[in-house]
């Protein structure tokens, strides 16, 4: 039997209509029999990768079974009249919503009077979703009540939830109750117990998932290694379900904030590859780096909005604003570590782990690297691990970042007018490559970075907070970090780190890139093939679309 031949076809009832199905090796389809014609207009096609979950509906307890889906508050039921006589069989399926990247699950019920056939079918159709074996089918959670605007435990429980338990999916739930709580549970926890879970999940926004991975890869830290000590790849996958303030991570996954969709997504399996950042200095990791880290005026902003909390998500809105009219710059020097591989030049938009050219070709540069310092004033400086693609930023802060291509987007917002620093955060805005062509905007792919903030005043030799760049001189006053200097005054000359929407107040810091320690759960990223080829045909750049295997200049714009 050739794969474009059915395993099985039947007549069956659907919303009291008879339509013929058939079950292929990878998909379902169904279609209406009109006077023995099948009308294909109306063809119906299920991946069976997207098939949740599949049950038989007896008639005798369909009231009770009815109950149990409505309960899951998740599920349409086709037909809630029909077939009332007859056995049926429900398949929950995920279904991507009409020109957005949001899922949701929907029920389809096939009624027959044979019951041999219904089970046959049943059969059929669990053994193939059973042998999908990137279906995870224990899950530790971890959910954060504070994050967002605090609905996180509300999500979980209606969104997620409902779907766990239609998959058939056993989970284990903590609800953190402080800050760290979630690095502390999983580096006290004992490896067998670990990996009794096929992955670790966040409920919450980007700092709950940096918890969850610094737990995870401070595991295996030998610190007795101090600076240099190696990091190994985490045992367990991660997922996150959105449920924080800007959810930069979920929304680069898979274009969406929901957190059904990013339930739907880990339940129904696979994983891409993901780079992970570390600040260092000479005693060891500091902290691990997920999505982005910012100086300047998003680390201000930042600091401003902590206070501002009970405003929710909004309090971004109003502390950048306020940040936005004291224009404040910093001054420092940045030396890196430059990428020594095509992709600087010709800067692609991540198709996604091993989907994506530019992460698969990283790391092969025939050239060593080069480091290359950088000095002045600057209104911000961000390191991008990924896109972070957000609600107000479709694009994300830097859109040509790679999930796991070894390298971190490092973006220097150098001194501007008030206008020109507009004109960049709309860009940010819109299509943020375009925020990229500033003349003041500058954008590096680096593998380790150095940032030393400008001091207020000599050295003295006692002091040891010292991260020395490969230009540094030792004893040289760009080296210096701490000073005894009035604290408003230092205040005035240094902003502090937003990374992953913690603060971070030492601005003097090290960074180094590691390839894909984490595996992350997503299917696929946002698909933006439509608007690309839009894009191909129009000499302009529209608001969203994607530069892969295109030829995009950061300067000029596309060619
Ligand atoms: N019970 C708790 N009480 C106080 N803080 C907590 C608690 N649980 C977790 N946290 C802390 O809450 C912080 C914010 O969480 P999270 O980053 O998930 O939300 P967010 O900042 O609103 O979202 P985003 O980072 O996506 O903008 C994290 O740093 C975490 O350490």
């Amino acid at each position: 039997m050739g794969n474009n031949e059915p395993v099985m076809q039947d007549v069956f009832e659907v919303s009291s209509q008879p339509y013929k199905v058939s079950l292929f090796h990878h998909q379902i389809t169904w279609c209406p029999q009109r006077r023995g014609c099948e009308d294909l207009s109306e063809l119906v096609n299920l991946k069976i990768h997207d098939v949740l979950s599949v049950e038989l509906l007896n008639c005798i307890n369909s009231d009770e079974n009815q109950n149990r889906t409505e309960a899951g508050c998740c599920v349409t039921v086709s037909s809630p009249n029909d077939n009332s006589a007859r056995e049926s069989l429900i398949i929950n399926f995920a279904q991507r919503k009409k020109n957005s990247n949001d899922w949701k699950p929907k029920q389809t019920r096939f009624s027959h009077s044979d019951s041999n056939v219904l089970n046959n079918w049943l059969s059929f159709i669990q053994s193939k979703i059973q042998g999908i074996k990137s279906r995870p089918k224990n899950l530790l959670f971890f959910v954060n009540p504070y994050g967002g605007k605090r609905k996180a435990s509300k999500i979980f429980e209606k969104q997620v939830r409902p779907l766990l338990i239609m998959c058939n999916v056993k989970s284990t739930v903590i609800n953190t109750k402080y800050r760290n709580h979630v690095t502390e549970f999983l580096t006290s926890m004992s490896k067998d117990k670990l990996c009794e879970y096929d992955v670790v999940v966040a409920v919450g926004g980007d700092g709950t998932m940096c918890e969850v991975v610094s737990g995870l890869l401070m595991r295996g830290l030998d610190i007795s290694q101090g600076d240099e000590a190696p990091l190994s790849p985490s045992p367990v996958p991660v997922a996150v379900i959105p449920a924080g303030s800007s959810n930069a991570l979920a929304y680069t996954l898979h274009g969406t904030g929901d957190a059904t969709t990013g339930a739907i997504h880990m339940i129904l399996g696979g994983s891409v590859p993901l780079d992970v950042a570390a600040i260092r200095n000479h005693s060891g990791i500091h902290r691990f780096i997920v999505g982005q880290m910012s100086y300047g005026h998003l680390g201000d902003t930042l600091h401003d909005s902590e206070k501002l909390r009970w405003m929710g998500p909004k309090r971004y809105d109003y502390a950048g604003f306020r940040k936005f009219l004291s224009h404040a710059t910093y001054q420092g020097s940045i030396d890196m570590k430059l990428s020594a591989d095509e992709f600087h030049k010709h800067p692609t938009v991540c198709d996604g782990g091993s989907g994506c050219k530019e992460c698969m070709a990283s790391g092969n540069a025939e050239k060593p690297s080069e480091w290359r310092r950088v000095e002045g004033k600057f209104l911000g400086i961000s390191g991008a691990n990924i896109s972070c693609r957000c609600a107000l930023s479709p694009m994300g802060m830097a859109p040509f970042a790679h999930l796991s291509d070894g390298f971190i987007d490092l973006t220097l917002v150098k001194k501007a007018s008030r206008v020109g620093h507009l004109r960049y955060l709309l860009r940010i805005a819109g299509d943020s490559r375009r925020a990229l062509a500033l003349p003041f905007v500058e954008r590096y792919r680096v593998e380790e970075f150095i940032f030393t903030p400008v001091q207020c005043c000599e050295p003295s030799s006692s002091q040891d907070s010292i991260i020395r760049g490969p230009f540094m001189e030792a004893g040289s006053s760009a080296s210096m970090v701490a000073c005894g200097c009035d604290v408003r005054k230092q205040e005035k000359l240094h902003s502090v780190w937003n990374c992953d929407g913690e603060l971070f107040l030492q601005p003097s810091v090290r960074v180094t890139v590691h390839k894909n320690l984490i595996r992350i759960m997503s299917r696929n990223l946002p698909d933006f093939s439509s608007i690309n080829q839009q894009e191909h045909s129009s000499s302009r750049p529209s608001t969203v679309g994607s530069a892969s295997q295109s030829n995009y200049d950061i300067r000029s714009g596309w060619m």
